[in-house]
């Protein structure tokens, strides 16, 4: 996974598909501002449980973006990485199954090709319900993103997952006690704050009683 041999930085292209910069410009109480924001796309999210082993499915990947901010939380926005000192794992991620919403399609049935794509279960949309909707980095973005839920099955499991393309992601499933760990008091994660809210919602909502 984070088999990572060299990191760098560029300016971003004007033409970058998944993130375009904007200043916008409005007059609140007859005052003039501005605010510098990031038109993404907006995205799924899917709580998913499988009730036979009594697991929760979620993906771990490297994001940039979180090595990123790990990075230049402590070197002021510009570097040159040194690997020894930043190692790749600390852009590895504990994240629910996700996916941008870039197709013509219904989100249900984008956030059913994400459940086999990257978990490898083949579910019908009838058994995905929406959870709720919510705008993530709301002075950054301020992209939709919707949450859903699914149970699956050891039956439902058509491939192992991990993505298409170039995409590397390895499906992690945990106990309920380690998703109760995640969310704990205290705790520290890499994982987004959608994630860790799914998990708070699942162990409110769904988790069995007694496990
Ligand atoms: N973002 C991006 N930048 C690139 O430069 C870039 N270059 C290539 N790509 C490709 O775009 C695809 C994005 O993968 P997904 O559709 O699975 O979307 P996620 O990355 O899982 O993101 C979702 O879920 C996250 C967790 O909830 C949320 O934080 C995000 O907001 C939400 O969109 C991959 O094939 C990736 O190779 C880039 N994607
Ligand atoms: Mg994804």
């Amino acid at each position: 996974m984070e088999n990572i041999s060299k990191i760098w930085l560029g300016p971003l292209p004007a033409d970058s598909p998944y993130v375009k910069p904007f200043r916008m410009y409005y007059v609140q109480n007859g005052v003039e501002k501005n605010w510098d924001l990031l038109k993404v796309h907006d995205s799924v999210a899917i709580v998913l449980y499988n009730t036979t082993r009594q697991k929760l499915v979620l993906v771990r990947q490297f994001r940039p973006a979180v090595y990123h901010g790990h990075v230049t939380s402590t070197e002021n926005g510009t570097f040159d990485v040194d690997l020894q000192s930043y190692p790749p794992a600390i852009g590895v991620t504990l994240e629910l199954c996700a996916g941008i919403v870039d197709k013509a399609k219904s989100w249900t049935e984008i956030a059913r090709e994400e459940v086999l794509e990257e978990c490898g279960y083949d579910v019908p949309v009838s058994r995905i319900e929406e959870v709720m909707v919510y705008r993530s980095g709301v002075g950054s973005s301020g992209a939709k993103q919707a949450m859903y839920y699914c149970e699956v099955t050891d039956a439902d499991k058509v491939n192992s997952g991990g993505g298409v393309d170039d995409e590397i992601i390895e499906v992690v499933e945990l106990s309920l006690d380690e998703v109760r760990a995640m969310v704990r008091q205290g705790a520290v994660n890499n994982s987004p704050p959608s994630c860790l809210m799914g998990l708070m919602w699942f162990l409110a909502n769904k988790a069995p009683a007694s496990t």
